[in-house]
């Protein structure tokens, strides 16, 4: 798939309210929030979904976790607690083929998802 705006935010092409950044992944809010926090965090490497990932991305799998988790340290949701959602492929609502990590808080959350 030809670059996407994800590819293009991680790789500085256009411009996204950024709240972190490393030489493997970028973390910025989602520019249409469904929660007072609602952060996106992705791979720099275009992985387009979960289910594109292999073996080799194992670790970098695990990073955008930690990440994530940071992020949401850093946002003050930890405590309260917080969503993370990966969708995968168009059942699930993808919509940008770029592997993304949602991390969602500020408000309580149903289960199970819509
Ligand atoms: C239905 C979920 N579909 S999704 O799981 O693929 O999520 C895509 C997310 O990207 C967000 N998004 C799209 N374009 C941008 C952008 N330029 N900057 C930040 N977030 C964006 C959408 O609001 C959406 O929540």
């Amino acid at each position: 798939m030809s670059d996407n705006i994800f590819t293009k935010i991680a790789r500085g092409e256009i411009p996204a309210d950024i709240v972190y950044k490393d030489d493997e992944v970028v973390a910025f809010r989602d520019i249409n929030p469904q929660a007072p926090t609602h952060l996106l965090v992705i791979p720099r490497k275009p992985i387009p979904t979960l289910d594109a990932a292999g073996p080799e991305d194992a670790t970098l799998l695990g990073k955008l976790l930690l990440v994530a988790a940071q992020v949401a340290r850093e946002s003050g949701i930890a405590e309260q607690g917080y969503r993370t959602v990966i969708n995968c492929n168009a059942a699930a609502g993808q919509t940008v083929y770029h592997l993304h990590l949602h991390v969602l808080g500020g408000r309580p959350f149903n289960w199970p998802p819509g």
